[in-house]
């Protein structure tokens, strides 16, 4: 059984354009996404694909206009607002992708203290803020007084302190050098072999395929692939999906081949499959309606032509 389960999740926003009259931005739509135990779950995808709004729905922190649909489960539970609100912080831990989540009037010492369930909180905010480089007198600054590094790197510290047994991680590392950062990807890798689980939202699919069991592509607000990370070599051809094989090949380190088009806007996306538009492979019958996600070898894909 999944320790977290995203079923059939939609989010859309309502708009208001010239004359008042509203408009849907259809922002996910109809997202399925499973994290076990033990598992790195790395989720991939372009800006603007619908991954930080995915980790909010989780944590129940979504905008209060946004429209929600679709059930998610934790441990086999219904994850109500009542229960997101209880386990948050607690069984699960968010790593904010901006580092505006810290609390600008508090000491960031205190911040992390206050994240810790069990045991000693200042021991163990000390320990953490060594474990990350941040120096004995971090504990007392406020966050204007932080680097971006080190704004960042007290967020994960917050996350690691919790005891949490889910983490999400939401870009929790640009702007930290790279020594920290594979210190960070290693605790992620610690934490999960010891029977958590990490969701770990990133552009970096390089780091991701250090770490990571699985990888879930983003298009257009869903999951168009997941994958094994081992399937990510050679010309990805033991990818599924149309749009991951034209990711892995843009990557510097491979033919570096951007896919012509764009990502469609949440406010016109096209009838059907949502890559169509911009796929080698389409045909008229992608234009008529969105492909289920279905099993295709050790990994899910939502595209009729794969094989
Ligand atoms: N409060 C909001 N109102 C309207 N639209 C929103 C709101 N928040 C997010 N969106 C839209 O939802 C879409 C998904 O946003 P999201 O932040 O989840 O993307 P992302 O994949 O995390 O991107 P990035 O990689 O840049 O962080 C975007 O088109 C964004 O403009
Ligand atoms: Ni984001």
């Amino acid at each position: 059984m999944p320790i977290l389960e995203v079923e059939d999740l939609s989010i859309s926003f309502q708009q208001y354009t010239v004359g008042l009259k509203q408009k849907n931005h259809q922002v996910i739509s109809s997202l399925n996404i499973s994290l076990f135990a033990g598992e790195i779950l790395a989720v991939v995808g372009a800006s603007g694909s619908g991954k930080s709004l995915l980790a909010h729905a989780i944590l129940g922190i979504l905008p209060s206009n946004a429209i929600m649909s679709g059930t998610m489960k934790y441990a086999g539970e219904e994850l109500t607002l009542k229960r997101q609100i209880s386990l948050r912080g607690k069984e699960i831990a968010l790593v904010p992708q901006s580092v505006n989540y810290l609390d600008p009037l508090m000491r960031v010492g205190k911040q992390v203290r206050t994240s810790v369930n069990d045991g000693d909180a200042v021991l163990a905010q000390r320990k953490v803020f060594e474990r990350y480089h941040l120096k004995p007198d971090v504990e007392n600054m406020y966050p204007f007084q932080l680097s971006g590094g080190m704004a960042r790197r007290t967020l994960l510290s917050t996350a690691m302190v919790s005891g949490a047994k889910v983490i999400i991680a939401d870009e929790p590392t640009p702007g930290l050098d790279p020594v920290v950062i594979d210190e960070a990807l290693n605790n992620f890798r610690e934490f999960a072999d010891n029977g958590c689980a990490v969701m770990l939202i990133t552009h970096d699919i390089e780091s991701a395929l250090k770490i990571a069991d699985k990888i879930a592509v983003f298009y257009a607000g869903t999951t168009v692939e997941v994958a094994p990370v081992d399937n990510f070599t050679g010309d990805g051809e033991l990818l599924r999906h149309p749009y991951s094989k034209a990711l892995w090949r843009a990557l510097p380190q491979n033919d570096f081949i951007p896919i012509p088009g764009s990502q469609p806007h949440p406010s016109s996306l096209p009838p059907g499959c949502l890559f169509a538009p911009r796929c080698e492979k389409a045909t008229p019958k992608c234009g008529l309606a969105q492909p289920e996600m279905r099993k295709l070898r050790d990994g899910m894909v939502r595209c009729i032509h794969a094989t």
